[in-house]
C-alpha cells in the first residue's frame, strides 16, 4: 500500500456513538503493551502518529485511522492491564463488542500476540471471543526482533498451540523495529480484504 494520506478521523470512548463508515475497516486487537500502536505506525509509515505508550493500558478508545480515503485501520483498546478497574474492563469489553457486532464495514480482525511468551488466558479469551463474533482472526506475532532467528519456529508453534488456533489460521511474525512482516500484512489486507488485485486485462 502506498500511503498518501492518513487521518485519525474518529476516536470513540465507552459512551460514544460508533461511526457508520462507508469504507472497509481492518481492526487490531491485543493485550496492552503488545505493540499495537507501533504496528499501526509501521503500517502507516509514521514514527509516532498512533501513540506509543511507555505506560501500558493507555489506548482506552477505538481509534479510526483513515488511510488514503480508501479504508480504515481501527485500533481497539488494549486488554489485560492489571491496573484497570473491573468496571472499566467491563465497559471496554462492551465497547469492543458493540463495534464487532455493529460495524457493517469490518472486513478482518488481527489479533496481536507477543511472540516471546505463551499466550495468556486473556489472549485465549480474546481469540475465542473474536471467533464467537464470527471472525477468523489473523494472528500477528509481535516483537520478532527480540528472538534469535533459530527460536522463531518454536515460538510460532507455541502461539498456535497456546491459542488452539482454528486449523489454517495465518500467523504473521512482525517487528516494528525491523519492519519485518509489514509488507506481508499489507499484501494480505489488499488482496483478501480490499479486493485490490490487479484487474485482469480483457
Ligand atoms: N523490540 C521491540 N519493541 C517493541 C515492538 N513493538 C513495540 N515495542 C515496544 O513495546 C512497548 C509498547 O508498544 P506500544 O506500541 O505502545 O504497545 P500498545 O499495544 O499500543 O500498548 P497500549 O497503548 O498499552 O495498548 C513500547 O515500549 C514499544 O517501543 C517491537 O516490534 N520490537
Amino acid at each position: 500500500m502506498v500511503i498518501k494520506n492518513i487521518n485519525l478521523e474518529t476516536v470513540c470512548g465507552i459512551t460514544s456513538k460508533l461511526p457508520e463508515n462507508e469504507l472497509p475497516e481492518i481492526a487490531f486487537a491485543g493485550k496492552s503493551n503488545v505493540g499495537k500502536s507501533s504496528l499501526i505506525n509501521a503500517l502507516m509509515n509514521r514514527k509516532s502518529y498512533a501513540r506509543i505508550s511507555a505506560t501500558p493500558g493507555k489506548t482506552q478508545t477505538i481509534n479510526f485511522y483513515n488511510i488514503n480515503e480508501e479504508m480504515y485501520l481501527v485500533d481497539l483498546p488494549g486488554y489485560g492491564y492489571a491496573k484497570v478497574s473491573e468496571k472499566d474492563k467491563i465497559e471496554w469489553g462492551k465497547l469492543i463488542e458493540r463495534y464487532l457486532h455493529g460495524s457493517k464495514q469490518l472486513r478482518a480482525v488481527f489479533l496481536l500476540i507477543d511472540i516471546r511468551h505463551d499466550p495468556s488466558a486473556n489472549d485465549k479469551m480474546m481469540y475465542d471471543w473474536i471467533v464467537e463474533q464470527g471472525f477468523e482472526p489473523i494472528i500477528i506475532a509481535t516483537k520478532l526482533d527480540k528472538l534469535k532467528r533459530s527460536q522463531v519456529q518454536k515460538h510460532v508453534k507455541m502461539v498456535k498451540t497456546g491459542l488452539n488456533l482454528v486449523p489454517g489460521t495465518k500467523i504473521i511474525p512482525f517487528s516494528s523495529v525491523t519492519k519485518q512482516g509489514r509488507d506481508e500484512i499489507w499484501e494480505l489486507v489488499e488482496t483478501e480484504y480490499l479486493g485490490n488485485e490487479e484487474e485482469a486485462e480483457e
